[in-house]
C-alpha cells in the first residue's frame, strides 16, 4: 500500500485520507527525495544606475546580478542588497492623530529564480522587458499615534528606520547618513512639526495639501480595494459594490478633529464645500472634561452603557409623553441635546459619565450626518462617504450618522463608511510621491490580508515592553452593534468596547502584488465568486472549531519545522495568540475584515504563519511523503501500462480521487466520467487537447501517484501539460518551487515524462547543469510548471500569477483537483474551456450541504464551456 498520509489536515475530516492504488506495491525505502529547486546561476554584472526617486537613498548595487542569459535584451536585474527603490513612508499629522503609511517590499530575492525565468521566457513574457526597475510588490502598512505622543511616533520611525527605507535598507546598514531625506507629509502637523522632524530624524517634510491627499486617498481606496465601502444601518453592516464607471460625483466627509466636507468630481477634481468645527475633537475634548476618561476608547466604551434620556430633553419630555406626530417627531426623539441638564439642582457629578458620553456622541454624530446631508442636497449628491478616525468603526456612531442622512433625505441619500477611515490623508500623501507604484494597481493586484499581526507584536515587544499584554491584536473596527432601531430609540447596547491592544496604535496591512492577473479563461469575471458557500454564522462556528482544534497541532508542526528552537517556540506562541485573536474577532463580527469566505479564512491562517516567519510548517512532512510515493511510482506506472486505454483512464481518475470509488463503498455524487472519457478517447481520432492546465494539490501520493500519472497520459496523447502549483506553501500542498524536483525524480522512471520534462526545461531546472539556450520566443513545450500566485489551499481566479495567466492563453482543458480548489472554491465556477473538477468530499458537513451526500463521496465534474462562453477551439470540429 502506498504510504499515504497526505490528506489535507484541515480541509479533511477523513483522517488519513484515501488509499491510493492498492495494487501499487509496498512502499520501499524512500529514495531520491524531492530535491531542491535549481540553484539560480546568476552571472555577475557590472553595476548600473537605475532610475529612482530623488528623495530616497542611493541604490545599493553591490552584488547586483543579471539573472538568466546575458544575451537577453532586457534581463531582469536583481539587487540582492537593495531593499527598495521606491518611497516608503508618508505621514498625515492631524490635530489629534498622526497617521503613517509605509511600504515594505517582500523579501523575495529568490522569487525570480530559474524556474520562473525559464517559464516566463517560454511563455513569451520577457519580451520587451518594459520594466527597468524592480517590481513593486510588498506591503502597505497603516499605523497611527496620538499627536500628543509625537515622540513615540518618532521613536517608531527611527527604530524601524522608515525614513531611510526600512531596517533592511543599505544606507542604514552601512551607516551612511544621507543628509537630505525628504518625507511626504500632510495635515497641519506637517507645518507645525517640520523643525522637530529635522531635529530628531534629520528629515525634511515635504508638505502636501491636506484636501488633495484626502481625495486622492479616498479615490484610491474606492478604486482599488474590493470591500472598502459599506453601509451601516440598524446595527447591520453591508459592503457596497462600487461601480468604477459610476463613482463620481460624491460627497466626502472627513471627520477628524474638525470636519471637512468635500464634493469630489473626479481624480484631482474636487471642491471643499463646507466643514464644521463640531467634530471628533469636540466629542473627545468635551467628553474628557466631563467624564474624566483617560482615553478616547474609554469614552466610547462608556457610551455603550449609557442612557441619554437622563441628559437629553426628548420631545416626550416637552409634550407630556406624547409624540408630536404632526411634524413627524416621536416622543423619543431628542428635542434638545443636553437639554435636561438645565435643571439647577444638579451638578455634573450627579450625572453618570456613561450617559454623558452617549448624549455627546449622539449629538455630534447626528449633527455631522445632518450637515453632510444638507451639503449633499446643495449639490444634488446621493452618495456620502464618511472617513476620519472619529468614526472608529463604531457601530453606534455609524448608525447615528446613517440615521440622520436617511431621515432627512427621506431615504434618498446614502451614508457609506470606509474601512481605512482615518488613513485617507496619509494614503494620499504616499501617492504624491512621483513613483509610489500605486498608480497602475487594480483591484486584482491588491490582496488585503489580516489587519494586525506579527510586525505589530514584535514592535510592541521591543519598544513598549508590553509584550505580555499584547495577547489580542485586535484589528481596526469594533464588533459592537446596537441592534437598535436607530436614532428614535436611544438606549445604546453593545459589548464592552474591545481594546485596541494599545489605544495609541492600529495596524493594518495591504499587500500589493502587481504580478497578479484575472484568469483569462474565466467565463464571466464580473459574476465570478470563488467561495462555493457563503459562510453563515453556523458555518463560521463550525470552521472556527475546526481551526481552533487544529491550532496546537499546527503550532507543533510549525515549531518543529524550524528546528524547535526557543525562538521558534516564541513565535509559535505568538502565532497562536494572534490567530486565535483573529478567530475570536471574526466570530464576533464575521464581516470585520470585509466579506470573508472560507478561502479567506484559510488564507488568513497561512498568512498569519508567514507573518510570524514560519516559512513552511509542513516541509519535512511533505518531503517524507514525496519520497515514499516516488518509491512506488514505477510499479504504478507499470501496472497502468498493462491496462487498455479505457481501464487506464478510469484508474487514473480514481487515482486522483485518492480512492477506488467502488471499493470504498463511496459513490460518486457527481459523475461525469463517461463524458470525460468520451472526449479523451476522441482525442485518439486526431483531436487531442492542445494544452491542459493541471492544478495540483497535496504533496506525496496525491501529486506523485495521482496527478503526475494523469499528466503522463495527457502527454502520451500529444497534449501539452502545464502543472499549476501554489506560489507559497499552504498546509501540505506542493509548491511550484518543489514540483520540478518531484517531476525530475518521477521522470527517472518514465521516458514519456523525461522527454516532456526535458523539452519543458524541467529536468534542467530540477537537476541543473545544462546551459539553457532558449531565447525570448515562446516555444511550445510539452511539460511545464507554473505558479498560481496563491499561498492558500483554495484559489481565487480573480487573482492569479501573470505566468499562469500567460500559460492559460492556449489552454483548452483545465483539471482542478482537491477540495480547496474544486469544492470549497470554484465548484460552480465556469470557464471558457473544458473543465474537469475532481475531489473527494472528505467532510461530512459539506457533503450533506452540497450534494445531500456522505463523507468520501467523490466528484468528477466535467464541464464543457457554456455556449456563450465558448472560445473557438481550432482543434474541435
Ligand atoms: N486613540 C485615539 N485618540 C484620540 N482620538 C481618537 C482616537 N481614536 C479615534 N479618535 C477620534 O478621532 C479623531 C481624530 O481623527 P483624525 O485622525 O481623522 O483627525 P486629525 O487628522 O487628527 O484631525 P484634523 O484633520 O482635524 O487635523 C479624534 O478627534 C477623536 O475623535
Ligand atoms: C482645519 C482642518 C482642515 C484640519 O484638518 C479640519 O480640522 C477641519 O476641517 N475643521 C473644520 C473647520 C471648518 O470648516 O469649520
Ligand atoms: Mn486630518
Amino acid at each position: 500500500m502506498a504510504a499515504n498520509n497526505n490528506s489535507d489536515p484541515i480541509l479533511d475530516e477523513g483522517g488519513g485520507g484515501g488509499v491510493k492504488h492498492e495494487a501499487a506495491g509496498e512502499a520501499g525505502e524512500g529514495k531520491g527525495g524531492g530535491g531542491g529547486a535549481a540553484a539560480a546561476a546568476a552571472t555577475q554584472a557590472p553595476a548600473a544606475m537605475l532610475p529612482r526617486s530623488g528623495s530616497r537613498p542611493q541604490l545599493d548595487l553591490s552584488g547586483a546580478a543579471i539573472h538568466g542569459n546575458l544575451e537577453d535584451r532586457n534581463p531582469t536585474i536583481l539587487l540582492p542588497n537593495q531593499s527598495d527603490d521606491i518611497s516608503h513612508l508618508a505621514l498625515d499629522i492631524g490635530g489629534s492623530l498622526i497617521k503613517l503609511v509605509y511600504f515594505s517590499r517582500h523579501a523575495e530575492h529568490s522569487s525570480e529564480d530559474k524556474r520562473k525565468l525559464s517559464t516566463k521566457r517560454r511563455l513569451g513574457m520577457l519580451n520587451g522587458g518594459r520594466r527597468s526597475y524592480p517590481v513593486l510588490g510588498g506591503r502597505l502598512h497603516f499605523v497611527k499615534f496620538e499627536t500628543g505622543k509625537l515622540s513615540e511616533c518618532l521613536d517608531f520611525i527611527s527604530s524601524k528606520q522608515l525614513h531611510r527605507g526600512g531596517v533592511d535598507s543599505p544606507s542604514w546598514r552601512s551607516g551612511a547618513q544621507p543628509d537630505n531625506i525628504v518625507i511626504k507629509a500632510t495635515g497641519g502637523g506637517a507645518f507645525k512639526y517640520a523643525d522637530l522632524f529635522k531635529e530628531r530624524l534629520g528629515v525634511s517634510l515635504e508638505k502636501e495639501d491636506e484636501m488633495d491627499c484626502l481625495v486622492a486617498g479616498a479615490n484610491f481606496l474606492l478604486k482599488s480595494i474590493r470591500h472598502e465601502a459599506f453601509t451601516h444601518m440598524d446595527g447591520q453592516k453591508e459592503y457596497v459594490q462600487i461601480d468604477q464607471n459610476d463613482l463620481f460625483p460624491f460627497l466626502l466627509v472627513n471627520v477628524g478633529s474638525g470636519v471637512s466636507i468635500i464634493k469630489v468630481d473626479g481624480h484631482g477634481k474636487f471642491q471643499r464645500v463646507s466643514g464644521t468645527n463640531v467634530g471628533g475633537g469636540t466629542y473627545w475634548g468635551l467628553g474628557r472634561l466631563m467624564t474624566k476618561c483617560k482615553s478616547f476608547d474609554e469614552l466610547l466604551e462608556l457610551s455603550q452603557r449609557g442612557d441619554n434620556s437622563t441628559i437629553d430633553m426628548l420631545v416626550g419630555d416637552i409634550y407630556g409623553g406624547l409624540d408630536y406626530s404632526k411634524i413627524g417627531l416621536s416622543a423619543s426623539t431628542i428635542a434638545s441635546s443636553f437639554g435636561k441638564t438645565i435643571s439647577d439642582d444638579k451638578e455634573l457629578s450627579d450625572y453618570r459619565p456613561e450617559d454623558i458620553s452617549l448624549s455627546l456622541l449622539r449629538m455630534i454624530s447626528y449633527n455631522i450626518g445632518q450637515i453632510s446631508y444638507l451639503n449633499a442636497l446643495r449639490y444634488g449628491l446621493k452618495r456620502i462617504f464618511f472617513g476620519g478616525f472619529f468614526i472608529r468603526g463604531h457601530a453606534y456612531t455609524m448608525d447615528t450618522i446613517s440615521f440622520a442622512v436617511n431621515f432627512w433625505s427621506k431615504g434618498e441619500a446614502k451614508a457609506m463608511f470606509l474601512r481605512h477611515e482615518g488613513f485617507l490623508g496619509a494614503l494620499g500623501a504616499f501617492m504624491s510621491y512621483e513613483k509610489h507604484g500605486l498608480d497602475d494597481l487594480r483591484i486584482h493586484h491588491l490582496v488585503e490580508r489580516f489587519p494586525m499581526g506579527a510586525p505589530y507584536i514584535s514592535w510592541m515587544e521591543k519598544f513598549v515592553q508590553k509584550g505580555t499584554q499584547i495577547t489580542a491584536p485586535v484589528p481596526v473596527g469594533f464588533p459592537v452593534t446596537t441592534g437598535m432601531g436607530g436614532f428614535e430609540r436611544p438606549t445604546a447596547k453593545g459589548d464592552i468596547l474591545r481594546s485596541d491592544a494599545s489605544a495609541a496604535l492600529n495596524v493594518g496591512v495591504l499587500h500589493l502584488v502587481p504580478t497578479l492577473d484575472v484568469f483569462p479563461l474565466l467565463e464571466d469575471p464580473k459574476m465570478y465568486e470563488p467561495n462555493t458557500i457563503d459562510l453563515d454564522l453556523n458555518e463560521y462556528k463550525y470552521w472556527f472549531k475546526v481551526l481552533s482544534d487544529h491550532l496546537s497541532d499546527l503550532v507543533d508542526k510549525a515549531v518543529a519545522s524550524e528546528g524547535g528552537t526557543d525562538d521558534a517556540k516564541r513565535r509559535g506562541d505568538a502565532f497562536a495568540h494572534a490567530f486565535s485573536a483573529h478567530l475570536a474577532r471574526l466570530m464576533e463580527e464575521p464581516a470585520a475584515y470585509g466579506k470573508f469566505g472560507l478561502a479567506n479564512l484559510l488564507e488568513l491562517r497561512e498568512e498569519c504563519l508567514r507573518e510570524f516567519q514560519f516559512v513552511d510548517a509542513y516541509v519535512s512532512i511533505k518531503q517524507r511523503e514525496n519520497e515514499a510515493s516516488l518509491a512506488v511510482l514505477p510499479d504504478l506506472l507499470m501496472e497502468l501500462d498493462s491496462m487498455n486505454e479505457e481501464a487506464r483512464l478510469l484508474a487514473l481518475i480514481e487515482g486522483v480521487l485518492a480512492a477506488n470509488i467502488f471499493d470504498w463503498g463511496s459513490r460518486a455524487c457527481i459523475d461525469d466520467f463517461d463524458m470525460f472519457k468520451k472526449r479523451m478517447l476522441a482525442d485518439k481520432k486526431g483531436q487531442p487537447y492542445k494544452r491542459a492546465l493541471l492544478f495540483v494539490d497535496n504533496s506525496g501520493a496525491d501529486v506523485v501517484l495521482g496527478m503526475i500519472p494523469l499528466a503522463r497520459e495527457l502527454l502520451r496523447n500529444g497534449t501539452e501539460v502545464v502543472l499549476v502549483a501554489n506560489s507559497l506553501p499552504a498546509l501540505n500542498d506542493v509548491t511550484a518551487n518543489e514540483l520540478p524536483g518531484i517531476v525530475a525524480e518521477a521522470a527517472k522512471h518514465c521516458g514519456i515524462l523525461r522527454k516532456a520534462a526535458e523539452a519543458g526545461g524541467l529536468i534542467f531546472d530540477a537537476m541543473a547543469g545544462i546551459q539553457d539556450d532558449l531565447k525570448d520566443e515562446p516555444v511550445s513545450v510539452p511539460l511545464m510548471v507554473v505558479e498560481n500566485g496563491c499561498g492558500s489551499p483554495c484559489i481565487d481566479f480573480r487573482q492569479v500569477s501573470s505566468e499562469l495567466a500567460a500559460a492559460a492563453k492556449d489552454a483548452d482543458l483545465l483539471i482542478l483537483e482537491g477540495m480547496g480548489r474544486s469544492l470549497h472554491t470554484n465548484l460552480n465556477a465556469r470557464f471558457k474551456c473544458d473543465t474537469l473538477k475532481l475531489a473527494m468530499v472528505k467532510n461530512q458537513r459539506l457533503a450533506e450541504k452540497l450534494f445531500n451526500g456522505n463523507i468520501y463521496d467523490c466528484i468528477c465534474k466535467f464541464e464543457p464551456p457554456t455556449a456563450h462562453g465558448a472560445q473557438p477551439n481550432p482543434c474541435s470540429s
